[in-house]
């Protein structure tokens, strides 16, 4: 892994906060349509999220045919997808709507077709809106799982205003269950 990324020195780390589900729950979706996680969106990845202990969280992600890049092998976008959505959930942490500013993803090993991978994320520090996150990937289920770190990934978030999303409603594709600007929450 070969990131530049670099940490300013003045970031604080946010606590937990109350309203954050207990280690082990589900996290909600943030979104129905959300191509990453909504249950609402037929041709998406359907990711599930749950809370860790302390300031992180997991993500699932089974490598479905259809995400296939290379012969056998995980698309690099949908790799990415899978960290933005991950580091994404993290910040929920802040209870605020968010947006990716900036993503990087080392891309260690290959990840065949079929694997299910769990992502793990977290928020590293923030400063005003900028919230700087982290995450990995391993194969826990599959003809390779194991303990190897498979993808790393470094973020950096915004948070925003809700009315971000404004301009943007006359493009949703259908009805939503989850009430429009929900990436909100
Ligand atoms: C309960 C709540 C639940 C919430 C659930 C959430 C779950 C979500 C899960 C979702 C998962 C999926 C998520 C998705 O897929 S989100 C979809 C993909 N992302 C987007 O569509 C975002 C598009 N970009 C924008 O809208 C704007 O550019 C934003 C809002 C990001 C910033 O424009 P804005 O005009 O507002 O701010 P600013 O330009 O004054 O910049 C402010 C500060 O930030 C720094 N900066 C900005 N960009 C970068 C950069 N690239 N690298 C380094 N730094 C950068 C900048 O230097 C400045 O720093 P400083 O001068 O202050 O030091």
């Amino acid at each position: 892994m070969s990131s530049t990324w670099t940490l300013p020195d003045d970031l604080d780390l946010p606590t937990r906060p109350d309203f954050f589900p207990a280690p082990g729950e589900a996290l909600p979706q943030h979104w129905s349509k959300c191509f990453g996680c909504g249950d609402d969106q037929p041709s998406g990845m359907a990711m599930t999220f749950i809370a860790e202990e302390g300031i992180e969280v997991s993500g699932r992600l089974t490598v479905a045919n259809r995400y296939q890049g290379g012969p056998g092998v995980i698309h690099g976008g949908i790799l990415s997808v899978a960290f933005d959505e991950t580091q994404g959930m993290a910040c929920m942490l802040l209870g605020v709507p968010v947006v990716t500013g900036h993503l990087e993803i080392d891309f260690a090993k290959p990840i065949p077709l079929g694997s299910v991978l769990e992502f793990r994320a977290r928020m590293d520090g923030m400063t005003g809106r900028k919230l700087y996150t982290s995450a990995e990937a391993r194969i826990v289920e599959g003809p390779t799982a194991g303990d190897d770190v498979v993808a790393t990934s470094r973020g950096l978030f915004l948070t925003i205003k809700p009315e971000h999303f404004t301009p943007m409603k006359d493009f949703v594709d259908g009805e939503a269950t989850s009430p429009f600007g929900s990436s909100t929450l």
